[in-house]
């Protein structure tokens, strides 16, 4: 195959690294490449330099940005992305051209005092910073305080052994990739906690017509990760058309048929709106675009453009 370096790009959380590296070792296996034939670049991205909340700076797309460019200017050949912070449309010019086998999709309870969410007494304070799991949170527990919790995976977990909150949540996912799964309290089943959509899903970017990248990377791609993410993106993608809110949106095989479960609700969990939709895994697309177009018929004019952004 190709005989010069390739350019892995990616953000330098540990996270994003070991996301990287997980590309990396499949890429190795799959093609009998050398860890010496790789370069990992780490790129600062819009999203790394946000000290407030996300949502109040456009959320989605902003841990992407300067990978898409570094991608589009040739300075990398394939970027590594959680499918999670990716904007619905990409730029153009640019492809998804391999999504890995789903991780765990469930979001991590994390308390150093409770082992459940219900087991946290009345004004108990819940750190997190995404506005889809503070809404999922204060529409179970409207008696909890949610306060603002950023920062990457490791920070958050310092805030919490600090004393900051009393509980918090983490994607399983991460997790999982960092190794940190002796940190998981207890794991949220997605009756209970819907994830955010492309949850615990990791892809590779490349660009649009580069046959190489393409033939290097396709071979990792998992078909039914693929089209689960596809339906969710479908859903997000209606949904984010004017404005944000939270939402949560989870495809699943069930045998050989497709089930995507949406969920919207308002920032203070006191409305919710959700709805379950089945189909063959041809019809992901519309599956996720009826599921949405449902959930705003039924929520009527106005929910959205009423809350401010969300990402995670
Ligand atoms: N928004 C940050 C982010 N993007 C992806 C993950 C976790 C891994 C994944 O969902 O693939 C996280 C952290 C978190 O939500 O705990």
């Amino acid at each position: 195959m190709q005989q010069k370096t390739i350019k892995i790009g990616t953000r330098g959380s540990p996270l994003a690294l070991a996301q990287a590296h997980e590309v990396r070792a499949r890429l190795m296996a799959a093609h009998g490449l050398a860890e010496d034939q790789f370069a990992i670049v780490v790129i600062k991205t819009s999203g790394d330099q946000v000290v407030g909340s996300l949502a109040d700076v456009g959320g989605k797309g902003l841990f992407t940005k300067e990978i898409e460019e570094a991608l589009l200017g040739e300075e990398i050949d394939l970027a590594v992305h959680s499918m999670k912070d990716m904007a619905t449309t990409l730029p153009a010019g640019l492809t998804i051209s391999a999504m890995l086998p789903r991780e765990d999709v469930r979001d991590a309870f994390i308390s150093l005092a409770y082992p459940s969410l219900d087991a946290v007494p009345a004004g108990g304070r819940i750190g997190t910073s995404s506005l889809r799991r503070q809404a999922q949170v204060k529409l179970r527990r409207p008696d909890l305080e949610v306060i603002g919790f950023r920062g990457n995976v490791q920070t958050r977990l310092k805030k919490l052994a600090d004393g900051v909150a009393d509980a918090t949540f983490l994607a399983c996912a991460g997790l999982r990739r960092l190794g940190l799964t002796d940190q998981i309290t207890a794991s949220i089943e997605t009756d209970v906690m819907l994830p955010a959509v492309a949850q615990a899903a990791i892809g590779i970017e490349i660009r649009a017509g580069d046959e190489d990248n393409n033939a290097l990377t396709g071979v990792l791609n998992d078909e039914r990760t693929a089209l689960c993410v596809t339906a969710e993106r479908a859903f997000l993608r209606i949904l984010d058309g004017s404005c944000r809110t939270p939402i949560a949106g989870l495809a699943e095989f069930d045998g050989d048929v497709l089930r995507l479960r949406g969920q919207i609700l308002s920032p203070d969990g006191a409305r919710e709106f959700s709805t379950v939709k089945s189909g063959s895994p041809a019809s992901a697309i519309r599956l996720g675009e009826d599921a949405a177009r449902e959930l705003l018929d039924r929520a009527g004019p106005g929910f959205l453009s009423s809350s401010p952004a969300s990402a995670t």
